[in-house]
């Protein structure tokens, strides 16, 4: 009994060391995780931030520095297409509507075309900021071709008054932005205009353009006059995933300039876009100091396009004050704004003819994608409300 009793407590013994061997090592073993349904993000903050932002050579000598997207910042934007934005945005002309849609085009339905008729037509025009040399000879070939043509139905005078004011736009002149780079050097923008004008948002909006048709831009915020226009252009290049370079406050905007283009040649990407100050005393400090930009950025290559930034609502004044503008820098483009914000959508013929340059781009408004590249035909039938007449739109 007793033997039998130890054989018992050794089998018992044996069985227990056995079972704690099989145990023990899982317990140690940590549990395999559950395999993933999804990847995992294993990537730390440091992974996230990107490859670390070289500091410039210049930031040693002008304190000049480029801010990188922040951690944790918000997505990166995809801006919507341009094409056919001016079609989209036709109703922010409403103002402007009024006076060619419903003024106009309800004078020249009247059944007698008289003298009378001839003059409130040449009235709403000049009202509408189209300008006096414009609107005589918008109305005497619109006199000159009614009678010829014998036109006598609405939908007539339509297409002729149309095909009128799309000639007062000189569909020909060559509208493209010139922003492609050349042999690994990037093409430069500057943007100048007075104050208030919308140059920063301006900016902001063409980087957003330019993303929106694949191509790579860096910021350049040489308005150092203004502290909070470098914010805000940092903050609209960085919804954009582009890098703005900046200077401590009142820093000098050429060497502001200069670093931009200079940063943009090293990280290779298309477009270095530069907003500048307008906020000058006068005309001989204004002319100085973009005359300066303009030969500093000038060390690295040509620039490529000058945008004059004009506000439509400051209407022929705002002309005047333009000049100066095409008299410091050799001006390529009009860019004109706030056009959502006046009755006198006009004042596109009379910036073209005064100054001669072509209209670029329009701003209709606030938001992010408020700016439209400039379409003569589009812009016309967007100001009588019609739809387009069988014209290339
Ligand atoms: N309604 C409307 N407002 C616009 C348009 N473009 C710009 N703005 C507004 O105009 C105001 C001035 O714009 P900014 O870009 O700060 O002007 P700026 O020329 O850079 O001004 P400074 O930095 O002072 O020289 C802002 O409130 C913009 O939102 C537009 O097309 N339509």
């Amino acid at each position: 009994m007793k033997e039998y009793l130890l054989v018992a407590l050794a089998l018992l013994g044996v069985l227990i060391i056995g079972g704690l061997s099989l145990v023990v090592p899982r317990l140690r073993r940590r549990p395999e995780p559950p395999l993933p349904t999804t990847e995992v993000d294993t990537r730390t903050e440091e992974d996230l931030a990107g490859p670390p932002v070289e500091a410039p050579e210049a930031e040693l000598s002008t304190g000049v520095v480029v801010e990188a997207p922040p951690v944790g910042a918000p997505p990166i934007e995809v801006p919507e297409p341009t094409a056919g934005r001016l079609v989209r945005l036709r109703s922010r002309l409403s103002r402007s509507q009024n006076a060619f849609g419903k003024g106009l085009l309800g004078l020249l339905s009247r059944d007698r075309l008289d003298e009378d008729t001839w003059e409130e037509i040449e009235d709403s025009l000049i009202t509408a900021d189209v300008g006096i040399d414009s609107t005589r000879e918008i109305v005497d070939r619109l006199r000159e071709r009614t009678r010829v043509l014998g036109t006598r139905t609405g939908d007539e005078l339509r297409t002729l008054l149309a095909t009128e004011l799309v000639n007062a736009l000189d569909p020909s002149l060559d509208r493209s932005l010139r922003t492609t780079s050349t042999d690994g050097v990037p093409a430069v923008l500057l943007v100048v205009g007075v104050n208030g004008a919308g140059k920063t948002t301006t900016c902001g909006k063409i980087a957003r353009v330019l993303v929106a048709d694949g191509r790579t831009v860096l910021l350049g915020a040489a308005d150092t006059f203004r502290a909070a226009a470098a914010d805000q252009l940092e903050t609209w290049g960085g919804r954009v995933g582009a890098e703005t370079v900046r200077g401590p406050e009142a820093a000098d905007p050429a060497s502001v300039a200069f670093d931009a283009v200079k940063r943009g040649i090293e990280v290779g990407v298309d477009t270095v876009l530069i907003d500048t100050a307008g906020r000058l005393q006068n005309k001989v400090g204004l002319m100085d100091e973009l005359g300066k930009v303009k030969r500093v950025v000038e060390k690295h290559g040509p620039i490529d396009e000058t945008l004059l930034v004009l506000d439509a609502t400051t209407g022929q004044n705002g002309l005047e004050q333009a000049r100066v503008f095409t008299e410091a820098v050799n001006v390529t483009g009009v860019v004109l704004t706030k056009l959502d914000g006046t009755a006198k959508g006009g004042i596109v013929i009379a910036v073209q003819r005064k100054l001669g340059i072509p209209v670029k781009l329009v701003g209709l408004g606030e938001g992010k994608d408020d700016l439209a590249p400039f379409d003569p035909a589009q812009f016309v039938d967007a100001l009588l409300g019609t739809e387009p007449l069988g014209r290339d739109a």
